[in-house]
């Protein structure tokens, strides 16, 4: 179990529901048949990116009254036999009302084995290029999400938290051969950042590192800078695309970690007596 096929399923989103999750289903099938394990849909797959939209499309998660789209997933992941990260979906919070960005997670018998909320809230203001607040709308999760797979815990974060790069420490320290970020760059901060975000906490903490974005639509105001990603845990970028519909594979080596870990030993060598141990 030292090896994986991961699959970025970079879906074009649009207004139509129903639509995106047949298209998201179609395309997890799709990466099942091409012999992936673990599949990941992007930041807010079944709705527009947009604090305009998120309160009509929000839905809620809890077992007992999941809504379409989470059922969709669960299927999904039954039917493909893949272990899914899905993406994120304006989820609706039953006892508060109150709407996170939350990616769920399903192994390869469709159970739900874990639930990240946004925990960091996309709100920047680039003057004269991108003004966007999701805390207009949107509340942050407060809890750390990692899942168990047959090879070994994947960490998660959605998009914004990739900035932060305390939750892929924590993670790798806690033992995660990978970190996976369902997310949503822009033209202004994709080219920026995306790629060099994805890559420092590969390299921060020798793990692999994923990105998984919508494709790009202009037909929406919210431009998506695609170029989903699979970073190595050398820094190295195993497998990208440009901003259109499509799917992106990348076959894992757990091995890597060990090897690289092993080269280049900083892994052992933080001195956590000089500054707090961020896995505690
Ligand atoms: N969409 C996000 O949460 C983050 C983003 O676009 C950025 O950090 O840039």
């Amino acid at each position: 179990m030292n090896k994986l096929r991961m699959a970025l399923i970079q879906l074009k989103v649009g207004s139509n529901k129903v639509l995106n999750i047949s298209n998201a289903r179609s395309m997890v099938l799709k990466a099942s048949k091409e012999g992936a394990n673990v599949v990941v849909l992007p930041e807010c797959f079944n709705t527009p990116y947009g604090t305009a939209y998120f309160n009509d499309y929000a839905e809620e998660i809890n077992s007992s009254e999941m809504g379409p789209t989470t059922l969709a997933l669960s299927k999904m992941a039954k039917d493909a036999k893949v272990f899914l990260v899905g993406g994120s979906i304006p989820e609706r919070a039953a006892d508060s009302g109150q709407i996170y960005n939350t990616c769920t997670i399903w192994n390869d018998q469709g159970t739900l084995i874990g639930k990240h909320r946004k925990m960091h809230l996309f709100d920047i203001d680039v003057p004269g290029k991108i003004t966007f607040k999701e805390s207009d709308v949107l509340s942050p999760g407060n809890e750390l999400t990692s899942f168990a797979t047959p090879w070994g815990h994947i960490g998660v974060g959605i998009c914004y938290d990739v900035r932060f790069p305390e939750l892929a420490m924590i993670a790798a320290r806690r033992g995660c051969f990978a970190m996976v970020y369902p997310g949503a760059f822009n033209m202004v901060t994709g080219p920026m950042h995306w790629e060099a975000l994805m890559r420092a906490r590969a390299i921060d903490n020798m793990i692999f590192v994923a990105g998984c974005s919508p494709a790009r639509d202009l037909d929406f105001s919210y431009h998506a800078w695609g170029h989903s990603i699979v970073v190595g845990p050398k820094g190295d970028v195993k497998a990208t695309c440009e901003f259109d519909e499509t799917i992106v594979y990348a076959d894992l080596d757990l091995a890597e970690i060990k090897e690289i870990r092993t080269n280049i030993p900083i892994y052992d060598q933080r001195r956590f007596d000089m500054y707090p141990d961020v896995s505690k």
